[in-house]
């Protein structure tokens, strides 16, 4: 895991839980997440959004709610917790590490500790920052006016309409699968759907993901 000068970083998390899988390519799949606390474009404050680099994040990384999540010594203790939430050890396990950024937290051991227990590993990223090897599932979804480190990957995942975030300037990268979210912002919800689908219908690279765990209210 990742040290700082010798001494082994603890993982912070706000919150890890068991859901279905809402958005792209795999909604629908049962899964535990991982929400890791923190993110290197907001800090999570609501007084700091109109400044941040990334302005239209649905998403409390900052809370440690009700001791569903917070601070994990090693990768054996997080991937103890994320075991537990299983139901069914039948099954092959599906573990989602988003956040916050997990790009800041995640890495191999973590990655290798999950392996070892039978989970498909996948991340959500806003693809600024390296991620480590060996995951099964990677989803980028970029922000505006920041640099795409990660350029390549199995999922595409772009918030529409966002000014600055052009879908044409992301269909030529190496993903095998393309996705608009409809930018979900106060009041707006139906005019962006609406310009989502009119896209997706004019440019059929592009596949409508509809964050489906807010229409049936689950987390
Ligand atoms: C909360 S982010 C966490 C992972 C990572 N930081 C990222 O941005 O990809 C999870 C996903 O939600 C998307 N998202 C955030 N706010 C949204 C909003 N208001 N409407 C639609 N999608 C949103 C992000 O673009 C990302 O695909
Ligand atoms: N159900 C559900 N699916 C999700 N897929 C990506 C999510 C995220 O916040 O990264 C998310 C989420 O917050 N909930
Ligand atoms: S990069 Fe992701 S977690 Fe960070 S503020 Fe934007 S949407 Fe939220
Ligand atoms: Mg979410």
């Amino acid at each position: 895991m990742a040290t700082h000068a010798g001494t082994p970083m603890p993982y912070l998390t706000h919150s890890i839980f068991y859901s279905l899988q809402g958005e792209g390519a795999w909604s629908g799949r049962p899964a535990v997440f991982v929400r890791f606390a923190g993110c290197n474009l907001w800090s999570g404050r609501e007084q700091d959004r109109a400044a941040a680099l990334c302005r239209f994040c649905d998403t409390d990384f900052v809370s440690t709610k009700d001791g569903r999540g917070g601070r994990f010594a090693d990768p054996q203790q997080l991937v103890a917790r994320i075991v537990s939430l299983w139901p069914d050890a039948n099954v092959p396990p599906y573990v989602i590490f988003t956040g916050g950024e997990p790009a800041l937290q995640l890495d191999a051991e973590l990655i290798t500790a999950c392996h070892r227990r039978g989970f498909q590993v996948a991340v959500e990223t806003n693809g600024t920052r390296s991620l480590p090897q060996g995951l099964d599932w990677v989803c980028v979804s970029p922000k505006p006016g920041t640099e795409l480190m990660i350029d390549r990957g199995d999922e595409l995942k772009l918030v529409y309409p966002v000014p600055g975030l052009h879908p044409q300037a992301y269909a030529g990268l190496a993903f095998r699968h393309f996705y608009l979210q409809p930018l979900d912002e106060g009041g707006e919800g139906g005019t962006h759907i609406a310009a989502a689908l009119e896209y997706c219908l004019r440019h059929p690279q592009w596949s409508l993901s509809l964050q489906l765990h807010k229409w049936i209210g689950i987390e």
